[in-house]
C-alpha cells in the first residue's frame, strides 16, 4: 500500500496532500525526498516506462553519533518514492511507499496514472500556478477543483483497495464451489491460482499480461491486513450489501408493478455536509458572488448582451464547479443568451434571476427524456408474444461502460428491480477478459438469489446445475477473446428462451472509450446479440471526460444502433456536483434511465429532472 501522495510546485507550495492510512500528512517525508533528489538526481535507469522516476530515500537518524557503524539499520530509515514532474503547470506528483517491490512499484504507478488522469480531467488553467506567492493563493483559486480531485482520488483509491479484498472473496467462493480444492490450503495459496488464463484489464483499460502471475500483487497481508481480518471484512461487506431497505427502493402500483422511487431528498445528508462545508471559512467564494447578484434587482428592463456578460460568466462558473463540462456550460449559457437578449425582465425581477430561470428551463429541456422510459411496459409487450413453438423471446439488456464505473453492481440493482416485478432473470457473464469478473457476477447472483428467497443456500446449484435459483441464474462460460463474447451472448439468449427466462442481462467488459481496439468489438456484439436495450453505465465522478465517453460509446455500435439509456452511478459520492448527468445527455440526447446512489441492490433511483436542475442551480 502506498503511504502518501503529494502534489506541489517547484517552489514547494503544496497543492494537494493525501495520507492513505488516514493519518496526519507527514511533510517531513516529502522534505526528505526533496533533499535526496538534490543530492542524488535520478538517472534513466531509475525511470519506469520513460515516465515516472523512482528514488530511494534514506533518512539518517539525527541522534546518531558520528561513531555509529555505517549501515546500522537502527540508525537510518528508508522509504521509496515514485514521482512525475508535469510541465505547464510545473508540478511534482510524488508517491511515497515503504520499499521497492514488484507489487508496490505497480501500485504506485497505477496510483500516479490515476492521479494524473483525474488531474488532467479537471482542466485547471495552468496560469493559476504562475507567480503564486503563497499557498493560500492557490487554494483560494482552485479550492473547488482540489476538493473534487480529493473526492475522486479517495473514492477510486477505496474502490481499488476493496477490489483487492473482493478478489479474495471470489477466491473463497471458488473454494467452496470446487469440491476438488484442497481445503487445507491457506488463503494465500488459493490466491496463487489465477481464475483466468492470465489476463487482466488494468485500471487504464490496457490488457495486462499476467501470465507470469504475481500473487503478491493482490496480497496486502504483510502491510496491515491479516487474512483473518480480510475474511471478517468480506463478511461485513457481504452483510452490508444484502442488508437492504426495500421500503426506500420503490412502491407497488395498484396493478402490481414495482416502480423505483425518484431521487429526491435522499441525498439530504450530503446536502447538509455540503452546506456545512460551504460555511467553512475560505469556501465562500461562489456564495459571495451569487449573494451580490441576488441583490441587484431591476425589473422591466430590456436585456442587452452587456447586461448578460457577467451574469452568464458567473452562471458558467457555477455550472463548471458542479462538474458540467466547459463545452456544455458554454452551450447552456449561449442558449440563455439567445433566449434573453432583447426581452424584458419581469417586474421586480433581476437580470440575474431571469437568466437563472432561463438556464433552469434549458437544463430541464435537455434532461427531459424525448422517448418513453417505461421499461416494464416495453418488456411486457415483448413477452406477451410467442413464437411458433409457443415460446416467448426474452427481453435482452446489455450493459456497457468504462472500467470500474459500476456496470456489474448496477446491472445487479437492475436485476433486483426486475425480480421485484416477478420477472425471471438470467445474468450473463460476457466480461470474458478481466480476471475475477465472472466470479464477481456469481457473488451478485448468490446475493440476489438469497434476497429473493432467503432459503437459498449460498454456493449451491439450482435444478439446472447453475449458480442461482429458479428466479435468477448465472450463465457463464469462462474467459476468452472477443469471439467467445458473442458466442456466449447468442447461447445465453437461446438458453433463456428454452428455460423460460423473461430477462437476459449481459454484463460486458469495461473498456476505455478512446481505445479503438477495445471499442470496435462492441459493434459486432450488438449485431450478433441484438439486445433490446443497450445501457451505458457512466459514473457521476468522471466530470468533463463524460462528454467524450458518452459520444464514443454511442457511436461504437455503428450507424444503425445507438445506446438506449444511461445509468449514472455513484451519484451519492458527488454531492451537488451532478454535471455528468447533463454532460452525457447533452452529448448524445440519450435519456437517463436510473441513477445509482450507493452500493446495495436498492440504491437505484429514477431521475427527477426538477431535483437535478434544482441541485445544479443551487
Ligand atoms: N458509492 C457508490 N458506489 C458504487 C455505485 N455503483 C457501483 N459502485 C461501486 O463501484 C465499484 C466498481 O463497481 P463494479 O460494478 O465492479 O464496476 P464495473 O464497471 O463492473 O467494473 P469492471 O468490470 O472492472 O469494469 C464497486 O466498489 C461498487 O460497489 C454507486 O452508485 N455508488
Amino acid at each position: 500500500m502506498f503511504e502518501q501522495l503529494a502534489i506541489f510546485t517547484p517552489q514547494g507550495q503544496v497543492v494537494y496532500e493525501f495520507n492513505c492510512s488516514g493519518k496526519k500528512f507527514a511533510a517531513t517525508q516529502i522534505n526528505a525526498f526533496l533533499n535526496a533528489l538534490i543530492i542524488s538526481p535520478v538517472t534513466n535507469k531509475d525511470t519506469i516506462n520513460g515516465k515516472y522516476s523512482v528514488l530511494n530515500v534514506v533518512v539518517e537518524n539525527p541522534n546518531t553519533t558520528k561513531n555509529s557503524s555505517y549501515g546500522n539499520k537502527s540508525n537510518s530509515r528508508s522509504f521509496c518514492t515514485m514521482f512525475y514532474v508535469s510541465k505547464q503547470p510545473d508540478l511534482y506528483f510524488v508517491i511515497t511507499y515503504a520499499e521497492q517491490s514488484l507489487h508496490l512499484n505497480q501500485e504506485a504507478e497505477d496510483t500516479l496514472n490515476l492521479a494524473l488522469a483525474l488531474w488532467e480531467s479537471l482542466d485547471i488553467p495552468y496560469h493559476i500556478f504562475e507567480n503564486i506567492k503563497n499557498q493560500r493563493d492557490i487554494l483560494y483559486d482552485i479550492e473547488d477543483v482540489i476538493d473534487k480531485f480529493d473526492k475522486y482520488l479517495r473514492t477510486k483509491y477505496e474502490e481499488s483497495v476493496k477490489y483487492i479484498v473482493n478478489s479474495s472473496t471470489f477466491n473463497d467462493a471458488n473454494k467452496s464451489n470446487n469440491a476438488h480444492n484442497n481445503t487445507t490450503k491457506n488463503k494465500k495459496q488459493q490466491q496463487q491460482t489465477p481464475t483466468s488464463g492470465g489476463r487482466k484489464w488494468g485500471r487504464d483499460g490496457v490488457i495486462e499480461d499476467t501470465s507470469v502471475y504475481d500473487p503478491s500483487a493482490l496480497d496486502f497481508s504483510e502491510t496491515n491486513k491479516s487474512s483473518n481480518v480480510t475474511v471478517q471484512n468480506d463478511e461485513a461487506q457481504q452483510k452490508e450489501i444484502i442488508d437492504i431497505d426495500k421500503d426506500t427502493f420503490g412502491n407497488r402500483t395498484a396493478n402490481g408493478e414495482f416502480l423505483i422511487k425518484e431521487i429526491d431528498d435522499l441525498l439530504s445528508s450530503q446536502k447538509e455536509t455540503h452546506s456545512n462545508n460551504a460555511n467553512k471559512p475560505g469556501n465562500k467564494y461562489t456564495e459571495k458572488a451569487f449573494g451580490f447578484l441576488q441583490r441587484k434587482f431591476l425589473g422591466n428592463k430590456t436585456i442587452t448582451k452587456e447586461d448578460l456578460l457577467s451574469v452568464l460568466d458567473k452562471l458558467r462558473q457555477k455550472l463548471v464547479s458542479k462538474n458540467v463540462a466547459p463545452e456544455v456550460a458554454d452551450y447552456l449559457t449561449e442558449q440563455v443568451s439567445r433566449d434573453l437578449i432583447g426581452s424584458k425582465t419581469a417586474n421586480w425581477t433581476s437580470v440575474e434571476n431571469t437568466a437563472r430561470d432561463s438556464l433552469s428551463r434549458t437544463l430541464t429541456k435537455i434532461l427531459t427524456p424525448g422517448v418513453s422510459v417505461d421499461l416494464l411496459h416495453d418488456i411486457q409487450k415483448k413477452l406477451s408474444k410467442t413464437d411458433s413453438d409457443g415460446k416467448k423471446q426474452p427481453y435482452v439488456f446489455s450493459i456497457v461502460g468504462v472500467n470500474g464505473v459500476g456496470k456489474s453492481t448496477n446491472l445487479s440493482k437492475l436485476a433486483f428491480w426486475l425480480l421485484q416485478n416477478n420477472l425471471r432473470v438470467l445474468i450473463v457473464a460476457c466480461d470474458t477478459f478481466r480476471s475475477g469478473a465472472v466470479e464477481q457476477l456469481r457473488v451478485h447472483v448468490e446475493n440476489l438469489a438469497q434476497l429473493i428467497n432467503d432459503s437459498h443456500v449460498r454456493g449451491s446449484k439450482n435444478r439446472r446445475g447453475k449458480s442461482g435459483n429458479d428466479y435468477v441464474e448465472l450463465f457463464e462460460a469462462g474467459y476468452g477473446g472477443t469471439d467467445l463474447v458473442t458466442k456466449i451472448a447468442k447461447q445465453a439468449i437461446k438458453y433463456a428462451r428454452d428455460q423460460d427466462f423473461d430477462i437476459v442481462l449481459m454484463d460486458t467488459a469495461g473498456r476505455r472509450h478512446n481505445d479503438a481496439t477495445l471499442m470496435s468489438p462492441l459493434k459486432a456484439f450488438a449485431e450478433q446479440a441484438k439486445p433490446d436495450k443497450i445501457i451505458m453505465v457512466g459514473e457521476a465522478l468522471v466530470g468533463t471526460d463524460s462528454v467524450q465517453q458518452a459520444k464514443n460509446f454511442n457511436a461504437a455500435f455503428g450507424k444503425a444502433r445507438n445506446l438506449d439509456f444511461f445509468i449514472i452511478s455513484k451519484c451519492d459520492t458527488v454531492g451537488e456536483m451532478l454535471g455528468t448527468i447533463v454532460n452525457m445527455v447533452y452529448a448524445t440526447g440519450i435519456p437517463i434511465l436510473f441513477v445509482g446512489v450507493g452500493q446495495t441492490y436498492t440504491d437505484l433511483r429514477a431521475l427527477s429532472v426538477s431535483w437535478a436542475v434544482n441541485t445544479l442551480m443551487s
